[in-house]
């Protein structure tokens, strides 16, 4: 097999779709997207180059984006905002320059009602092409011949649910996306593609502003450190779900780090914040940890939520915020209402050792 930077080689081994109830087999609306786990082996990565769309921008009013009839409503002052009246689908290169630069200010966007979600998966991933380099993440379930994405479609899905809520006391779980990689992601993007009327909606919070929150005292300590991501524990859920998977992913970056840009970001993982050069102790890094995820998830002032409605596209800097689904939407009878959304990613720069949080509590089932 020719190593490739980071490709996709698809087997001709088709597995079948995820198993659905009949119930559930007559709500999807989309057929095309349900799950596939077809044994796929994903070469590793080399270094690439990274150029961020949002740093070619010079008018900051961004007229090739915010045409007549665009709305922007921030959802936070400093955080989140929902644009009516553009369609993505619509956007030439200096609109999509301008959308990273948005994306990259305000964090995560909200497109409601969008076209590109009946376009199909592969003008919805070359949308996401032009924002980084295509990430194949080596645990989740995708659409057959399109192995960027990554689906989460639940209807019913009650055994996993009431698995999932014995050992957890809410089925919040602050993570950021695909973290182990040596250059994870910027941009994404979440397509809803069916959703509960009411729920279903994701939280967010700003690692940079909770960063700048903390004294210098415990600024500088945390400048110091470094944390380890790992695939590990999602690729444990994913042979415990008898799926197959690739290789196990693993790479140490600085727990604060800092862009090209202009703040500084806090990344966490939940199962390590150590830096062997500066030898935390076992205790010291838990009360660490406790403490960050604490000051993180309680932030209220540099959180929010964004409400995701069938056919919208969310678009987030996973950079500098951490997120998490809330699964609300689930019935004592049924288990979870149908909902179904995809996600690409787009990767971005190495993490370098300046000033931002790179926080991620991935022990998820699914990301
Ligand atoms: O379902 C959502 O709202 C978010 C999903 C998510 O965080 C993920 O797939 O990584
Ligand atoms: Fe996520």
């Amino acid at each position: 097999m020719a190593a490739k930077n980071g490709a996709a080689v698809v087997y001709d081994i088709n597995l079948p779709y995820t198993e659905l109830t009949p119930e559930a087999n007559k709500t999807t609306k989309y057929h095309e997207y349900l799950p596939t786990w077809d044994p796929i082996w994903f070469e590793p990565l080399k270094e690439f180059e990274f150029e961020d769309p949002a740093l070619r921008v010079q008018d900051k009013s961004l007229p090739n984006l915010l045409k007549d009839g665009a709305k922007v409503s921030h959802i936070q002052p400093g955080l989140g905002a929902i644009i009516e009246g553009v369609q993505l689908n619509q956007l030439d290169a200096a609109a999509k320059d301008e959308l990273a630069y948005l994306v990259s200010h305000r964090k995560v966007l909200v497109f409601p009602n969008q076209d590109i979600i009946d376009e199909g998966p592969a003008v919805q991933q070359a949308f996401m092409d032009y924002f980084g380099k295509r990430n194949y993440q080596p645990v989740s379930g995708t659409v057959r011949g399109h192995p960027g994405f990554h689906i989460i479609h639940r209807d019913g899905n009650k055994e996993e649910i009431s698995n999932f809520l014995s050992r957890k006391s809410t089925t919040t779980l602050w993570h950021q996306d695909v973290s182990y990689e040596m250059q994870p992601p910027g941009y994404v993007m979440l397509g809803l593609l069916q959703g509960p009327e009411v729920g279903g909606d994701t939280v967010f919070t700003a690692t940079d502003a909770a960063y700048k929150r903390l004294s210098p005292a415990i600024q500088s300590l945390l400048d110091k450190l470094e944390a380890v991501h790992t695939s590990s524990k999602m690729i444990n859920h994913v042979k415990a779900v008898g799926a197959w998977s690739a290789r196990i992913q693993r790479n140490v970056h600085p727990l604060v780090e800092g862009p090209s840009r202009d703040r500084r970001e806090v990344h966490i993982c939940e199962w390590g914040v150590h830096q062997p050069n500066v030898g935390l102790k076992e205790s010291e890094e838990k009360m660490l940890m406790d403490f960050l995820l604490n000051h993180l998830m309680t932030g209220h002032d540099f959180s929010g939520t964004c409400q995701v409605a069938t056919k919208s596209i969310v678009l987030f800097d996973n950079r500098s915020l951490i997120h998490s689904a809330i699964v609300d939407y689930i019935d004592e009878d049924r288990g979870a209402r149908p909902r179904h959304i995809f996600r690409l990613c787009a990767m971005a720069e190495k993490p370098i050792p300046v000033k931002k949080l790179r926080m991620c509590l991935e022990e998820l089932y699914t990301p």
